[in-house]
């Protein structure tokens, strides 16, 4: 067995609430959000975690997550390692808009397609591969070394990006990557073999 990878999606955000496309733009957490933060970090001390390094985005839902879950944890001073390469998936022209109006817009099906499909970006966006084709090299460049280290590790990021990691992570299929959903605060725990494959995954 080697370490031990915690990834968490960020809480709540103003956008979220507001049902908005988000992508690359940077709205704050709300007061759930902030709550759903603060719950994921009091189950990980729960579980007698202490991370070794954290991770998270440039983006500052998933860096204010990532301090709230520190914070619970008492670890307030570890340092973070902030990267572009873990950001939500960039949604391109679509940033801005509001889910519903974009469903009237182009029909339910399309909006379906371009929001959990593999390989259809949407309008000037990156698609789901696209995505993984910036957040996988980074985890095994990155990340990865620090996990088969023996460490335990914080990656606080975005849904569509620890989708693509989570893709890789699990050897899911374009087709099965479909019905993956991530709830906002949730963490996933994953213990790594030293071959670095997943010797076990637990959703807490
Ligand atoms: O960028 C966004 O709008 C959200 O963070 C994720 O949105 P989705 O669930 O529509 O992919």
């Amino acid at each position: 067995m080697s370490g031990t990878l915690v990834l968490v999606r960020h809480g709540q955000s103003e956008w979220n609430l507001k049902n908005l496309f988000t992508g690359w733009r940077d709205p704050d957490l709300t007061e759930q959000g902030t709550r759903e933060a603060i719950a994921a970090g009091t189950k990980l001390a729960a579980q007698g975690l202490r991370f070794d390094t954290a991770f998270t985005s440039s983006l500052k839902r998933a860096q204010d997550t990532c301090a709230l879950i520190l914070g619970e944890l008492k670890q307030d001073a570890l340092p973070t390692v902030r990267h572009q390469a873990l950001n939500e998936r960039d949604y391109g022209d679509l940033s801005g808009l509001n889910k519903d109006d974009a469903r009237a817009k182009w029909g339910e099906e399309q909006v379906h397609i371009w929001r959990r499909s593999y390989d259809v970006p949407p309008p000037g966006g990156e698609s789901l591969r696209d995505t993984g084709a910036r957040v996988w090299p980074y985890y095994l460049h990155d990340i990865q070394p620090h996990v088969l280290r023996g460490e335990t590790v914080l990656v606080a990021a975005h849904g569509n990006s620890l989708r693509a990691l989570i893709m890789a992570l699990d050897g899911l299929s374009g087709e099965e990557v479909v019905s993956m959903e991530l709830g906002t605060g949730v963490p996933i725990l994953y213990r790594l073999n030293a071959d670095s494959t997943v010797a076990s995954k637990e959703v807490l």
